[in-house]
C-alpha cells in the first residue's frame, strides 16, 4: 500500500501539487490523466523520492525507492554501457542476480549494443525489462504506451495484467485513453495540481466523453478549417 497524505510540492513559486490525498492498494492498476503541465510527473518523482515535497508519502514496505520500479520519459544512459550491462546494473541494485539474461529479453533488445545507440522506444523497453527484473513491488510507468511500437504495446499491456495478478501496484500516465481503459482499475483526474475526479472501470467511457467535450469544446471552430 501507499499512502499520500496532504502532498503539496512547489517549483519557486509555482505551487505544482496541491494538497493530494491518494491511497494506492496492492493487487490494483492506477491511471493518472491530465493535461500537459499537470504534474504527473511531479507526483511520480515525488513518490520515488526525487524531489522535496510538504506532507506525507508512506508505504507497506520501507523506503518506497527501494521497491519502486519507475519509468520516466526521460531516460539517461550511461556511455558505453550495453543494454545487458544496464539491466545488470539495475539488477545489482537490488542484489539480484540473472544468470541468463539474453533469455529474459522479452522485447528482443539488441542487448550488445550499447544502450545510448538504441533508438527511444527501444531505449523505454530496456528501461522497463530492467526494472521488471528487479523484482519490485511497486510501479510507475510515466507514458509506457507511448513511442513503443504496437506489438510491444501489447506486451506492455499484458505485464500490466500480470503484475496485477502477482498482487503488485502500478502507477500509470498516458495520454491515450484506450491504453487505460485496456488496463486500469481506477483513473484520476489531475487538473493544476488537484485530483478533481476518480472514476472506476464502469465510469470510464463517461470521463473518456466528459475530456473530450472539455478538450474539443469549440476550440476546432476557431481554426476555421475549410
Ligand atoms: N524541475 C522543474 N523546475 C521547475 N518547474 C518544473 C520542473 N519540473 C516540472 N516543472 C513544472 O511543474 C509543472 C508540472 O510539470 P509535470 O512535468 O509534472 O507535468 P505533467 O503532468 O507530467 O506534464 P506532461 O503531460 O507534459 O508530461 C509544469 O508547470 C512544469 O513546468
Amino acid at each position: 500500500m501507499i499512502v499520500i497524505r496532504d502532498l503539496s510540492k512547489k517549483y519557486g513559486t509555482n505551487e505544482v501539487l496541491k494538497n493530494i490525498n491518494i491511497q494506492f492498494d496492492n493487487g490494483k492498476v492506477y491511471g493518472i490523466v491530465g493535461e500537459n503541465g499537470a504534474g504527473k510527473t511531479t507526483l511520480f518523482r515525488c513518490i520515488a523520492d526525487l524531489e522535496s515535497y510538504e506532507g506525507e508519502i508512506s508505504s507497506s514496505l520501507k523506503p518506497i525507492k527501494n521497491n519502486l520500479g519507475l519509468l520516466l520519459t526521460e531516460l539517461f544512459f550511461f556511455p558505453k554501457i550495453t543494454g545487458k550491462e544496464y539491466i545488470q546494473l539495475l539488477c545489482n541494485a537490488r542484489s539480484i542476480k540473472i544468470a541468463d539474461i539474453e533469455s529474459k529479453n522479452v522485447f528482443d533488445l539488441p542487448l550488445n549494443q550499447y544502450a545510448v545507440t538504441y533508438s527511444t522506444g527501444m531505449q523505454k523497453k530496456l528501461a522497463l525489462t530492467a526494472i521488471l527484473l528487479q523484482n519490485n513491488e511497486y510501479f510507475i510507468f510515466d507514458e509506457p504506451f507511448n513511442g513503443v511500437d504496437i506489438q510491444s504495446n501489447i506486451v506492455i499491456t499484458e505485464i500490466i495484467h500480470q503484475l496485477k495478478k502477482l498482487d503488485k501496484i502500478v502507477i500509470i500516465s498516458s495520454h491515450i485513453f484506450s491504453t487505460l481503459s485496456n488496463t486500469c482499475d481506477e483513473i484520476h483526474l489531475l487538473s493544476n495540481g488537484c485530483f478533481v475526479k476518480s472514476v472506476l472501470k464502469a465510469d470510464f467511457p463517461i470521463l473518456e466523453a466528459e475530456m473530450k467535450e472539455v478538450a474539443i469544446g469549440k476550440k476546432i471552430e476557431k481554426l476555421g478549417l475549410k
